[in-house]
């Protein structure tokens, strides 16, 4: 059994909840499971349906259709099985504010089963130093920070992170990534959502791209880069036209600036160098790069948002 099972999954805004007409359909079919012991990364942009996703593993709605299983069990219906033992970090807390971080923890950790003693949870987080601080006072990213102390209070099997490191510094994300791996390798189950995409291709071991309600690609994070090509930038040299270039290389050239897109790295390169070298030729600012994650959720996104995209765009499913 995996940890997390969704088959199906659609949710409907009914009319009248900010939108007009018969509502509005923010999940569409949508069928991914996550692992035990996996840390899974919901990527897309803004509004492509992934807290909509989340809020329905983690108890918060009813589906409209499909089925939802978290540790084999509804979410909704069999809440009282799921809910002690998992962990949630919504993207927004809402804390007393008058309260200090250690009192909001120890009165989380009062409500929750089998809790972690709470300055654990906070040196985890690495607010063990702001204990007597009250929460109101505290950074918008140190906030993020005891909202991910609060969810790990509980000892979760599943930890769910709509979007964890906003507004956390280069030093807070690095750190909560290498809390998520310690989870990992303590066979926490992580489903987490991010629009720091490096983040994901670092931490997570599988990943969906959503659009639209729809997941456009899914894979290892390896996979989802190698479905796009690579890419290969020079400059033309003087006096050299276009059509000199050897034709095996499909080159697109605007000025002077020459870009090859490839799924051959290595052969066009090497056509490219042998070409280059036979003709006596410099390639100036020459550059060989396989595709980022980054490169590829722009061009998913680019891609459905052109006009007539959305409905037929095709999928990209790659399934490990
Ligand atoms: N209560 C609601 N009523 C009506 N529509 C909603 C409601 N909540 C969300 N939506 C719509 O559903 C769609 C998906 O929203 P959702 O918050 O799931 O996206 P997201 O991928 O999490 O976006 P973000 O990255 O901005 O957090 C959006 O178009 C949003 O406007």
């Amino acid at each position: 059994m995996d940890a997390i099972e969704v088959e199906g999954l659609r949710r409907r805004y009914a009319a009248g909840e900010g939108t007009s007409g018969g509502g509005f359909e923010a999940v569409r079919d949508v069928s991914f499971s996550v692992r035990e012991g996996e840390i899974f990364a919901l990527l897309g942009t803004n509004g492509a349906g992934k807290t909509s996703t989340v809020e329905v593993l983690e108890g918060l709605a009813q589906p409209s259709a499909g089925t939802v299983r978290v540790l084999g069990f509804d979410p909704c219906a069999e809440r009282a099985f799921v809910r002690p033992r998992t962990g949630v970090m919504l993207q927004e807390g809402g804390f007393p504010s008058e309260l200090t971080v250690a009192e909001t923890a120890r009165m989380w950790a009062g409500v929750t089963s089998e809790a972690r003693p709470p300055g654990e949870a906070l040196e985890l987080v690495g607010l063990g130093g702001r204990t007597d601080v009250r929460v109101k006072q505290l950074s918008g990213g140190e906030r993020r920070r005891l909202d991910l102390a609060l969810a790990l209070i509980g000892r979760p099997e599943v930890l769910f992170l709509d979007e964890p490191t906003t507004g956390m510094d280069p030093e807070g994300r690095r750190d909560t990534a290498e809390l998520v791996r310690e989870l990992r390798a303590e066979g926490t189950t992580v489903l987490l959502t991010t629009h720091y995409l490096e983040e994901a291709e670092q931490l997570a071991d599988r990943l969906a791209i959503m659009q639209a309600g729809r997941i456009v690609a899914s894979g290892t994070p390896e996979q989802v880069v190698a479905e796009r090509p690579s890419r290969i930038t020079f400059r033309l040299p003087a006096g050299v036209s276009p059509e000199r270039l050897p034709l095996s290389v499909p080159a697109a050239v605007d000025g002077r600036a020459v870009t090859v897109r490839t799924y051959e790295l290595q052969q066009a390169l090497t056509e490219l160098l042998l070409w280059a070298r036979d003709s006596g030729l410099a390639l100036e600012g020459l550059q060989a790069k396989a595709a980022s994650l980054e490169e590829a959720f722009l061009e998913i996104a680019q891609a459905g948002n052109r006009p007539g995209q959305e409905d037929d765009r095709a999928m990209t499913e790659v399934r490990a």
